[in-house]
């Protein structure tokens, strides 16, 4: 049973006070709304800043974790190399922080598994090209993904069925459902092992995750503290504790995370 918006409230008002804190949070659907096009799927305003505004508060880490591939998180949310916010790719196969690169060395993408995802992007572009050109594909570091936000169901539906198919006859690639879209991966870093790695490497207190999706249950599942947050963004079953409607709520909360710790964490 998950709590709702005044019970995560509270609770942020206990953890704020945290001495090391990590907070982490997806991209899409809980920092940006959903687009059509991927690439035009934006922060709502000003929450980019008040992660910026979170990371240079003393004792405090941020993390943006992503199914997207680096390259495009980075892209998408602006966020430079030299900020001291942790950007996290491929659901965790790739990141902008040494510990978390070396605790998922083991998903990392071997040789074998790149020629494995040059024969699958060819197989999903043949099988969109002559049954489903109605469908969109992304390209990333370790997976590609047929997309069909804006399709009629039946569409959607028979296009998804088709790439799940097709990914049977490539042994090892691992199907991800997510909105909309189908990813089929090469990498098998998931985003649980990815977060706590980076809650060990800063010593956190306390860990704060924010997801929407099937892949942030990892997550859910391995904060398990009490003092740990998690937060389901929409509707759909979950792990998670506490539960808020959309990204415009998760940016009124995050400037009012923003408010407590800046409160408790004065610098010494
Ligand atoms: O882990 P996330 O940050 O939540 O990323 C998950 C997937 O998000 C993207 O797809 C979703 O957003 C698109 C843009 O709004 C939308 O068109 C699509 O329907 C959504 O499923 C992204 O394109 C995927 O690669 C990510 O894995």
């Amino acid at each position: 049973m998950t709590e709702g918006l005044p019970a995560l409230l509270e609770t942020l008002e206990d953890v704020a006070v945290a001495k090391r804190l990590l907070l982490a949070t997806d991209y899409d659907g809980v920092l940006a709304r959903f687009a059509a096009d991927p690439m035009r799927a934006v922060a709502e305003p000003g929450t980019i800043d008040t992660l910026r505004a979170l990371a240079d508060l003393p004792g405090l880490h941020v993390a943006v974790i992503s199914g997207r591939d680096l390259k495009t998180l980075r892209r998408l949310t602006g966020i430079d190399e030299d900020e001291p916010i942790v950007l996290i790719g491929s659901h965790g196969a790739e990141s902008s922080d040494a510990a978390v690169r070396s605790a998922m060395e083991h998903a990392a993408v071997t040789p074998d598994d790149e020629v494995t995802l040059t024969e699958l992007r060819s197989d999903i572009e043949a099988l969109v090209k002559e049954h489903h050109p109605e469908a969109g594909i992304e390209y990333k570091a370790a997976a590609v993904v047929v997309h069909t936000r804006g399709l009629p169901r039946e569409v959607s539906d028979a296009a998804l069925a088709d790439a799940r198919r097709l990914a049977l006859e490539h042994p090892g690639v691992k199907v991800l459902k997510g909105k909309s879209v189908l990813e089929l991966s090469v990498s098998h870093a998931d985003k649980g092992s990815a977060v706590t790695a980076l809650g060990r490497s800063v010593d956190a207190v306390a860990r704060i995750y924010f997801g929407d999706d099937v892949t942030d249950e990892d997550a859910f599942t391995r904060l398990r503290r009490p003092q740990d947050v998690t937060v389901k963004v929409g509707a759909g079953s979950t792990a998670a504790r506490f539960r808020l409607d959309d990204e415009a709520t998760v940016a009124r909360v995050l400037t009012k995370l923003w408010q407590l710790c800046s409160a408790a964490h004065v610098p010494s």
